[in-house]
């Protein structure tokens, strides 16, 4: 049983369906340590038959057993086990990976071995030592000269210790000093046992080798032995291969990406900034909300929900209820009255703290001396006004008032209003009696303070208004209540389900009103804001999947030999898509890396910029934020590969390694 047998080869290339056959049945044997030369004229099929002895063609009828065992050609999987364990490839071209140093070129074949990392090392270097070119380890193959290069393309045919060693017309670029050096190099291969083909033209080269097959009209026409084959060491070393682990094909698009690094550095400022804009956009988004709410919270009391008497027993919305206080309020005051048997219903509603009495008196004149002014509402303190609309003063207890720091000017002059602080104010207005007639309310009460800005009102305690109204004989119930819910999270439920209290006849008996469905109002026009602006800054982001698409294109173009060598050295498709792959999710990440740089340098300038004016970091990025954008990032150049690296993934090893 001889090591290697071809067993009736033959092979026809098809042109517009019409066979223009090339091999015509082939029946050759091989044994380990022969050097055989394989000579014919140009186009008689020796390189077709090379392609099929090494692997690479799985598109001929005929049989090759290796040891007696079949090569099963239509098994792809199989074919990429045998190129990776029993073939070593020599090329005229040298077919070396141009962006990667000698070193790492016969490295990329010791990556499919099972030999330890630091083992693969010292095995490479070991063997540019054998070829005389340790000294040129770390060099880029465009440094080398030709005889250098097919020395580094001998090492890495060795690399993974194959069986099988195939060199295409080997010395066919060389001069003849290193046509010597490679020859002897072949034979000392053939010497340690294995089996060399070399395809030549070249008697030269025929004459070195232990045996010559000559090749015309795709049949066998000659096989003569020149010497015998060499004797097997007694003890050869193995070295087991294995499937290319997925660490080797990130550390070889990382260095592919870093090969062309200012070319990729474009592309990933291009999709730097669309991932900047849809981070910056979020955290404006969250930081224009959290601004709102912010202020909001600064002028009310957010827990405090302030109820009503919806005198319509319909639902009504915050507006309504709003407008139609203010006209019974003036028009029938009794109206909005709260009796106690609907205080106790509010008191029991789920998620209520607390239940606060309120009045609210539409229209009263205030005098000063000899100055007077007129209001439009009169409230009693309540737990919805915050102490910090008070921006004078302190809040107003027995007897005494907060005014508007307006209506203070217009008490005493513009310049001093702050002197009416501590003086007796007249205060008058209409109420009704339990009659329903009107009863007018006079009393005389101290300023305690004075309140500014946007939630400026003006308020006296809920026990002053009481003895006013008692003291002229008017109805003393309240007309609104200040509910607390127990949380803040309670709020809009507590909101909802006094909204949908009923009484016996089925009408609702309250509106209520909270600052929480303000804020999540105008939260709601913010996020739709942020996410139109974020959606706009997709829109870059699909423009920078587009240029990777393209980049990704290009480069299967331009590594479309790469891809052939590779496929010959016993990667499979798996690991060519890997490749691609990997490398564009290499530049969405450092994309990402570059835009979140970018957005915390802006943050950071537009906060310390706009902190003086709004006390507010209006731009906050969340750990989400980041997240999404990092995921974005990888999904993006993920998609963006897949259609380019399944190209590449696809192309015949033959076509590819016949690329210019
Ligand atoms: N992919 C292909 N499609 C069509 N015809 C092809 C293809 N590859 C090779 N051929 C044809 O097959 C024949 C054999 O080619 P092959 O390269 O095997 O010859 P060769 O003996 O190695 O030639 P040379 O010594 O010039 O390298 C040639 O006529 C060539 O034109």
């Amino acid at each position: 049983m001889a090591f290697l047998e071809l067993h009736n080869i033959k092979k026809a290339y098809y042109l517009d369906k019409q066979a223009f056959p090339v091999l015509k049945g082939i029946d050759l044997q091989f044994e380990q340590g022969e050097f055989v030369s394989i000579l014919g004229e140009s186009g008689g099929g020796k390189s077709t038959l090379m392609n099929i002895i090494g692997g690479v063609d799985r598109n001929f009828s005929g049989e090759v057993l290796i040891k007696g065992t079949p090569l099963d050609h239509k098994q792809e999987k199989q074919l990429d086990d045998y190129r990776r364990s029993m073939v070593g490839y020599i090329y005229q071209s040298y077919n070396l990976i141009s962006h990667l140093t000698v070193l790492d070129n016969v490295l990329v074949a010791l990556d499919m071995t099972a030999l330890s990392r630091e083992e693969r090392r010292k095995r490479a270097l070991k063997l540019l030592d054998q070829v005389s070119l340790s000294d040129q380890a770390h060099k880029h193959p465009n440094h080398l000269s030709g005889g250098q290069k097919q020395r580094v393309a001998i090492a890495r045919a060795l690399a993974s210790d194959p069986q099988i060693i195939i060199a295409d017309e080997p010395t066919g670029a060389l001069d003849s000093q290193n046509t010597q050096e490679v020859l002897t190099l072949l034979d000392q291969i053939a010497k340690d046992g294995k089996l060399v083909i070399a395809v030549t033209h070249s008697q030269e080269v025929a004459d070195h080798g232990t045996r010559v097959v000559h090749l015309a009209d795709g049949k066998i026409d000659g096989d003569e032995r020149l010497r015998p084959a060499y004797d097997l060491p007694k003890d050869p070393t193995v070295v087991k291969s294995q499937q290319l682990p997925a660490m080797a094909s990130y550390r070889m698009s990382f260095k592919h990406l870093m090969y062309n690094f200012w070319r990729n550095s474009l592309i990933m400022l291009g999709t730097a900034i669309g991932i900047f804009a849809v981070l910056l956009f979020s955290g404006l988004g969250n930081g224009i909300n959290g601004y709102i709410q912010n202020q909001i919270n600064s002028l009310t009391n957010p827990r405090s929900i302030t109820v009503f008497k919806n005198p319509t027993g319909k639902h009504l919305t915050q507006d309504q209820i709003q407008s139609s206080l203010m006209q019974n309020l003036s028009a029938d005051p009794q109206s909005m009255m709260i009796d106690s048997g609907a205080l106790r219903r509010l008191g029991k509603v789920d998620g209520v703290a607390s239940v606060q009495k309120g009045n609210i008196i539409s229209g009263y004149r205030l005098s000063y001396k000899k100055l007077q002014q007129s209001g439009t509402t009169l409230t009693t303190w309540n737990k919805s006004v915050t102490s910090s609309s008070i921006k004078h003063g302190h809040r107003p207890g027995s007897n005494e008032i907060v005014l508007t720091k307006q209506q203070a000017s217009q008490l005493t002059d513009a310049k001093n209003y702050r002197k009416i602080i501590g003086k007796p104010v007249n205060i008058s207005f209409k109420w009704v009696n339990s009659k329903g007639d009107p009863v007018a309310i006079n009393g005389t009460v101290k300023v305690a303070g004075l309140s500014e800005g946007a939630s400026a009102q003006t308020t006296v305690s809920y026990g002053t208004m009481q003895r006013m109204l008692r003291d002229s004989g008017a109805v003393t119930s309240p007309n609104f209540v200040a509910v607390s819910a127990s949380s803040l999270s309670d709020v809009q439920k507590v909101d909802n389900r006094i909204n949908n209290l009923k009484n016996a006849k089925g009408e609702r008996m309250f509106g209520a009103i909270t600052v929480g469905s303000i804020l999540k109002t105008v939260n709601t026009y913010v996020h739709l804001a942020s996410t139109i602006l974020a959606a706009i800054a997709g829109i870059s982001l699909l423009v920078s999947a587009l240029m990777i698409i393209v980049t990704m294109y290009m480069s299967v173009s331009e590594r479309t030999k790469e891809i052939g060598i590779l496929r010959a050295l016993g990667e499979r498709k798996k690991d060519i898509r890997r490749l691609f792959t990997s490398e564009s999710i290499f530049i969405g990440l450092f994309s990402a890396v570059l835009a979140l740089v970018i957005v915390i340098v802006v943050t950071v300038i537009l906060n310390h910029t706009l902190y003086g004016m709004i006390k507010y970091n209006i731009v906050q990025i969340t750990a989400g934020n980041v997240i999404f954008a990092f995921a974005v990032a990888v999904v993006i150049s993920f998609i963006a590969a897949l259609l380019p690296a399944r190209r590449a993934a696809r192309l015949n090893p033959i076509d590819a390694l016949a690329a210019d």
